[in-house]
């Protein structure tokens, strides 16, 4: 279970957003973050580890307050992917893969049977084989983006972070990949926690919803889809409605 408590999240002395009750995350969950432009989707995915985000309040992971565990402890928790590109492009789709098992790898970092073998299990997940050596700088927006999320599992975190993880994939990609992430977490009773603007496919597929909204966050059931009133709140504009669970565009 990962638990956000007493949590507020900002930049220097600008909150962005607080939690009026706990956000709690359990084993297996798939969970996404709706909110508009500027809300605070970001910065609460990104305060997780960056300590400078956190306005107050703590982590606690699996009974554990997150800042008493070392940077290793870390990288076997909590897998992030964001959309800043913060890696060399000269590195190659297999090595950018083999990094993120350093972890797991002694001091000199040699991979061992059983880290090759997951790499090789998530290049062909996730259709990566035929990329595997090339230059990350000759990737597609696309490309690049399974890449990363594909980096994260091979990361093999209980708690996987992702912000906008689909926003450069094509329909079919983003259905296949985010139906796919769903039943991995299932599956590997993994928890998966993803900002997103895809509020049909979010409804479709998460377990619960965080939504933030004028500086609030606030953790919900699924069945927030179900009932308009919410996502009118958050999203008031007078060429969408919400009927019935469904997401009608008035053009
Ligand atoms: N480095 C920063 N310094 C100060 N304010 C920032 C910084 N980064 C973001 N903000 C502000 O914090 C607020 C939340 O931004 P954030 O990126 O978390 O929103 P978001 O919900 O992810 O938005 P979007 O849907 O547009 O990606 C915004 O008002 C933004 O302008």
């Amino acid at each position: 279970m990962m638990r956000l408590e007493k949590y507020r999240i900002g930049y220097g002395q600008c909150e962005v957003a607080r939690c009026e009750s706990d956000l709690a995350f359990a084993k297996a969950e798939f969970i996404s973050i709706i909110g508009k432009n500027g809300a605070g989707k970001s910065t609460l995915l990104k305060s997780i580890n960056d300590r400078n985000l956190r306005l107050d309040g703590t982590i606690n992971i699996d009974g554990y307050d997150y800042e008493t565990l070392n940077a290793v402890e870390k990288a076997k928790k909590i897998a992030l992917v964001l959309t800043e590109k913060s890696f060399s492009h000269f590195l190659k789709v297999r090595e950018l893969l083999e990094l993120s098992r350093a972890p797991y790898t002694s001091f000199y970092g040699k991979l061992r049977d059983e880290d090759q073998e997951i790499i090789e299990q998530v290049l062909s997940d996730f259709e990566l084989a035929g990329l595997a050596e090339r230059n990350l700088s000759t990737l597609s927006d696309g490309q690049l983006q399974r890449v990363l999320i594909a980096r994260s599992l091979v990361q093999d975190t209980p708690y996987i972070l992702m912000d906008e993880p689909t926003s450069h994939l094509d329909i079919n990609y983003k259905t296949d990949l985010l139906l796919h992430l769903k039943e991995y977490c299932k599956s590997h009773n993994k928890t998966i926690i993803y900002a997103t603007h895809e509020l049909q496919i979010a409804q479709a597929l998460s377990d619960k919803v965080v939504s933030i909204h004028e500086g609030l966050a606030e953790l919900h059931a699924r069945e927030v889809f179900n009932t308009s009133q919410k996502l009118k709140e958050i999203f008031p504009s007078r060429n969408i409605s919400f009927i019935n669970g469904s997401i009608q565009f008035n053009f």
